[in-house]
C-alpha cells in the first residue's frame, strides 16, 4: 500500500456512501478515486480505480457479490452493509484462504458508542438472569432486525452460554409475535420512527435491579471515525474481521 490510500465506495450515492466520499475526501492521508452505484459496471469501475481498499455500503442482497467483486479487482474490503449470514460469511472464509494477504472488514455498526455499547452489554450479560435488546432507526432502513441488534444479542448469548445461564425467564403463553424476533434465545425488538438515525438499547435485569446500555447516532457523521478506521487498518489484518471492537484494542 502506497503512503496515501486509494479508497472506491461502493453505495455513493446512498445515504452512508455520500457520507463516507465526503469523509474520505476530507482525510489527508486517504484519496477518493471512485465513486460507484447501482447503475455502474461495478467490476469495470473498480478494475479502472485500482484502489487500495474498497467501501461498501449498499444493500444486503448485493454486498456479497459486491465484496469478491472487490476482491477479484485486487483491494482490501471494508463493509458496512447488513445482511451477512453465517453462509456468506463461509464463502468469503474461503475464497480469501485464496488470497494471501488480503483482508476484509466487516462491521455492523462502525459508531464507536455502538461497538463500545455491544462490548459492555457482553461483559455484563453474564451477570444478569434476563436479557433484551430493543434497535431503533429510521423508516426508510430495509432490513430488521438491525445487523446491530443481531451482533449485540448473539455476543449476549454467546457470554450467557458459557456463563452456564439458561434462557431468561419468560411466562408468556400466548401473543409471541410481541416478544420480538430470537436471535440466539435473546428478545429484539424493531422500532421503525420517522426522525430516528440509529439507536439501541439493551436492557439487562435481575430481581430488584436492573442495568440500561443505551447508544444513539444522531447522525451519520457518527460513523466516520469507525469507517476510517477500518479503512487504515484493513490492509495490515489479512483474512477476514468481522466487528470494529478488533480494531480497537477492546478484545
Ligand atoms: N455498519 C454501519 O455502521 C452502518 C451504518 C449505517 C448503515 N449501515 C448499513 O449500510 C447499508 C446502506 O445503508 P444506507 O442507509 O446508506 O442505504 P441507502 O439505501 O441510502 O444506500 C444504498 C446505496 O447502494 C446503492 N446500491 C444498490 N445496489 C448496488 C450495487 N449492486 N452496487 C453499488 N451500489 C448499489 C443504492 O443505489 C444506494 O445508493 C445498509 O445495509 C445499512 O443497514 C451500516
Ligand atoms: O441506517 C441503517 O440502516 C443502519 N444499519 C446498521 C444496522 O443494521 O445495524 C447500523 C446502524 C444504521
Amino acid at each position: 500500500m502506497t503512503d496515501v490510500i486509494k479508497v472506491a465506495v461502493l453505495g455513493a450515492a446512498g445515504r452512508m456512501g455520500t457520507t463516507v466520499c465526503a469523509a474520505v475526501e476530507a482525510a489527508p492521508d486517504l484519496a477518493l478515486v471512485a465513486r460507484v452505484d447501482a447503475t455502474d459496471d461495478v467490476a469495470a469501475a473498480l478494475r479502472d480505480a485500482s484502489a487500495d481498499v474498497v467501501v461498501d455500503f449498499t444493500v444486503p442482497s448485493a454486498t456479497e457479490a459486491n465484496v469478491h467483486t472487490a476482491l477479484a479487482a485486487g483491494a482490501h474490503v471494508v463493509v458496512g452493509t447488513t445482511g451477512w449470514t453465517p453462509e456468506r460469511l463461509e464463502r468469503l472464509e474461503e475464497a480469501l484462504a485464496a488470497l494471501p494477504g488480503r483482508g476484509v472488514l466487516i462491521a455492523p455498526n462502525f459508531g464507536l458508542s455502538a461497538v463500545l455499547a455491544m462490548t459492555l452489554a457482553a461483559k455484563a450479560a453474564r451477570f444478569f438472569e434476563s436479557a433484551e435488546v430493543i434497535e431503533l432507526h429510521h423508516p426508510d432502513k430495509v432490513d430488521a432486525p438491525s445487523g446491530t441488534a443481531r451482533h449485540t444479542a448473539a455476543a449476549i448469548a454467546a457470554a450467557r452460554g458459557a456463563a452456564g445461564l439458561g434462557p431468561s425467564p419468560d411466562a408468556t403463553e400466548s401473543g409471541f409475535d410481541a416478544r420480538g424476533a430470537d436471535v440466539d434465545g435473546v428478545r429484539v425488538h424493531a422500532v421503525r420512527l420517522r426522525g430516528l438515525v440509529a439507536h439501541e438499547e439493551v436492557l439487562l435485569g435481575n430481581p430488584g435491579e436492573q442495568l440500561v446500555i443505551r447508544q444513539d447516532s444522531f447522525d451519520r457523521t457518527s460513523f466516520m471515525p469507525g469507517v476510517l478506521l477500518a479503512v487504515r487498518k484493513v490492509g495490515g489484518r489479512p483474512g477476514l474481521t468481522v466487528g470494529l471492537e478488533h480494531v480497537m484494542d477492546l478484545d
